[in-house]
């Protein structure tokens, strides 16, 4: 794991050592948090985790004793209520708490952990390799510095979009937060298509997985449009031209992500009611 210059987040307890916060937890020590700093609370990590174990990170089944400067909260939503419970004496006065619970409101994790610094945050899994995107909100009572820390560690992930108003969150959730998995189904979909055209299935698959990831890439590094990318590969009269017209129908690609992506906000909310 490549080390870049160091940073500090004081004692940090990540709360819930699953998919998303081992993607985290990786990110950071990728960008120099001494391992031996962090603590991973979770009866039961993520088995990817063992190497940072190794690496001097330390795994507890209970919350520490002791109080933190920073606790990130990734459990599942509804797990949080009796997750948090245990946390009393690692909460104190100065910490800064990171929530990653989709639809889980700044407000119900004060009213669980009492009115502390809260930063609701919206990752996503491609931070395991530093090339997620996070969403954030700060409360009022997050100052100039806990943000700057907030942001270093979220950062260590990818970029980080401040949002105004929390109600924003869910959308990030709805878009970017669950995106990785639509992105995952176009791949599949993208092979099971190519295997219906006649294509040996393997085969299918690695083209569908290099071009959903080059076309990923290339939009990245492009200064062009996503629109104007696709332009340069549709052709008049040609092949992806009479694709596109599949996919760009009224009942097509965009009204499908359109509904999804609502499906997914108001899942987002309904979590906001427990
Ligand atoms: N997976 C994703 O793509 C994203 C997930 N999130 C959020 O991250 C949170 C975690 O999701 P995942 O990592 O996907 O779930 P996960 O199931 O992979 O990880 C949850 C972890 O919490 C642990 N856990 C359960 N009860 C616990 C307790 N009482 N104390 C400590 N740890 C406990 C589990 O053992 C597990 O390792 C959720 O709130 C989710 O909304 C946010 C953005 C993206
Ligand atoms: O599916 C979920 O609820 C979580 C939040 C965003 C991605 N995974």
């Amino acid at each position: 794991m490549s080390q870049t210059s160091g940073f500090s987040a004081g004692r940090l307890t990540l709360l819930g050592g699953g998919n998303m916060g081992g993607a985290m937890l990786r990110g950071w020590i990728a960008a120099g948090l001494d391992p031996a700093s962090v603590t991973v609370v979770d009866p039961s990590p993520n088995d990817a985790l063992a190497e940072l174990f190794e690496a001097g990170v330390h795994h507890r089944t209970a919350a520490p004793d002791e109080v933190q400067d920073v606790i990130v909260l990734a459990v599942k939503p509804q797990m949080l209520d009796e997750a948090a419970s245990q946390l009393g004496a690692a909460v104190g006065a100065d910490t800064l708490l990171i929530s990653v619970a989709a639809g889980r409101t700044v407000a119900s994790i004060e009213g669980l952990l009492g009115a502390h610094s809260v930063v609701r945050a919206m990752p996503n899994t491609p931070a395991l390799i530093g090339r997620g995107i996070t969403g954030a909100f700060a409360n009022a009572r997050v100052d100039e510095s806990k943000r700057a820390l907030a942001d270093r560690l979220l950062s260590a992930s990818g970029p980080v979009e401040w949002v105004p108003g929390e109600a924003e969150i869910d959308m990030v959730t709805a878009v970017s937060g669950s995106g990785p998995a639509y992105v995952f189904l176009l791949a599949e979909a993208l092979a099971e298509a190519g295997v219906a055209a006649g294509l040996e299935p393997a085969l299918a698959m690695r083209l569908a997985r290099h071009t959903v990831a080059g076309a990923g890439e290339l939009m990245i590094r492009s200064t062009d449009e996503p629109a104007q990318l696709r332009r340069n590969v549709t052709s008049p009269k040609g092949t992806t031209e009479a694709a596109l017209k599949v996919l760009m129908a009224d009942d097509g690609f965009g009204p499908l992500l359109t509904r999804a992506v609502a499906a997914a906000k108001t899942r987002a909310e309904e979590l906001a009611q427990g």
